[in-house]
């Protein structure tokens, strides 16, 4: 049964069950209810010009009834992060030329990094990476695991007082004997590039206030809607995922950009019935493929935030990424949709150095 050619396609087109049940999934059923209006509905962009990547499904063999159904109108606009990233990194590099030519000042960016964490260790090297390619100046303390919270304090205290550094990020997750508010409440407002402070997300929070800093990654997610023209006023939205760092102010960004926002967390009860009546949907779980082709109303635009490794023998590092969102199933159904990877994450890196930017401005009385 395995070797037959409808079972080899339905495992290439779906792909979104973790190695485990894959087995299982090979069998589910994929032309459920959603998934038989193919035509998506572009409704929600303004500009339908802009330059778009389209992902048919004409190039799978005829002799299948899925492809049969698909080949002729499904279309997808893959909004390409990566790309985005890169034109706004490029606005960031000419503004970083212009203050330095005019007042001669060098935007600087402190990171602290506690633990040995891998991927902590990887976002901080590309972060890095970003700086000195946009002509930021970045400022590095990398602690062990066993450090005290009384250290921790001391650099960000030394990095509050230094004028040469705009921003201070100090990664996260933090090791658990450390007390994290205390740690984040301790970077001086003026330079939380991360937008983390509780009074950033107080004033990201109340109408008719603005935030110093939005914190990057949902600042990111806005970016792009902006980027793609996606219309966010008067649609209904819905967050997946509440974090203090990308649910809880991705919502109030949406809300702030008069959407009609609603929140799943993981006490929802019928969560794929309230995602399947968004608009838009911004995915911050933090759970491989959660959000299946079924909880996705037909054209509708999907930002997945969710960045999970999943094993992956075929590929060299042994593992791949995958978003939130069941990237094979939503292709069909969604209007647009973020790849993981080169959607959201290098988005996240842009609107740091943004942050670090506008600080350095702000601070400098730059115009
Ligand atoms: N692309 C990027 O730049 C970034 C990507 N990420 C990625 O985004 C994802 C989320 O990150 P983060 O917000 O930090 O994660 P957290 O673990 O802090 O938060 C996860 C949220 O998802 C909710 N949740 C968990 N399980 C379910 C479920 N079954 N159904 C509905 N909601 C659920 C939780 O609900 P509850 O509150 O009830 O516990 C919580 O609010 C991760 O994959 C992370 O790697 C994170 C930061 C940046
Ligand atoms: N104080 C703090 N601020 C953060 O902004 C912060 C943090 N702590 N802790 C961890 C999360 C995660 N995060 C990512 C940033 C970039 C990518 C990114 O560039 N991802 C690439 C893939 C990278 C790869 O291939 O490994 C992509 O999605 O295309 C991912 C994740 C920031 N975070």
């Amino acid at each position: 049964m395995a070797s037959s050619p409808i079972t080899m396609m339905k495992m290439k087109l779906n792909n979104c069950s973790p190695p485990s049940t894959a087995a299982a999934a090979r069998f589910l059923p994929l032309l459920g209810p959603h998934q038989i209006r193919f035509r998506s509905s572009l409704a929600l962009f303004h500009n339908p010009s802009f330059p778009r990547t389209i992902i048919t499904r004409s190039t799978f063999s005829s002799s299948s009834i899925i492809t049969a159904a698909m080949a002729s109108e499904a279309s997808v606009k893959v909004i390409d992060g990566k790309k985005v990233a890169k034109d706004v990194r490029d606005e960031i590099n000419a503004e970083i030329t212009r203050m330095k030519d005019s007042i001669g000042v060098v935007p600087g960016l402190a990171v602290i990094l506690v633990g040995d964490r891998k991927d902590s260790a990887t976002y901080v090297r590309n972060k890095k990476k970003a700086c000195e390619t946009a002509g930021i100046k970045s400022y590095e303390v990398c602690l062990p695991e066993n450090s005290t919270e009384e250290e921790v304090l001391k650099y960000i205290s030394d990095f509050n007082d230094d004028p040469m550094v705009h921003g201070i990020l100090v990664q996260l997750p933090l090791p658990s004997h450390m007390d994290e508010e205390k740690i984040l409440h301790a970077v001086c407002i003026e330079k939380d590039v991360d937008g983390f402070h509780p009074l950033n997300i107080g004033q990201l929070a109340m109408r008719g206030r603005e935030p110093l800093f939005v914190p990057c990654t949902p600042k990111g997610c806005i970016e792009l809607l902006h980027r793609y023209n996606v219309e966010i006023k008067g649609k209904k939205a819905v967050v997946i995922g509440r974090s203090n760092i990308v649910g809880m102010p991705a919502a109030l960004l949406l809300q702030r950009e008069d959407a009609t926002v609603s929140i799943v967390h993981s006490r929802t009860k019928n969560p794929e019935e309230i995602t399947r009546q968004a608009d838009i949907i911004i995915a911050a779980v933090g759970k491989p493929n959660m959000v299946r082709g079924s909880w996705i109303k037909p054209g509708a635009v999907i930002i997945d935030v969710g960045i999970n490794p999943v094993e992956d023998a075929t590929n060299p590092r042994g593992y791949r990424l995958v978003g939130d969102v069941c990237y094979e199933e939503a292709i069909k159904v969604a209007s647009a949709i973020t790849p993981v990877p080169g959607g959201v994450g290098p988005m996240t890196i842009a609107m740091l150095l943004s942050n670090t930017l506008l600080s350095a401005k702000r601070i400098n009385n730059f115009k």
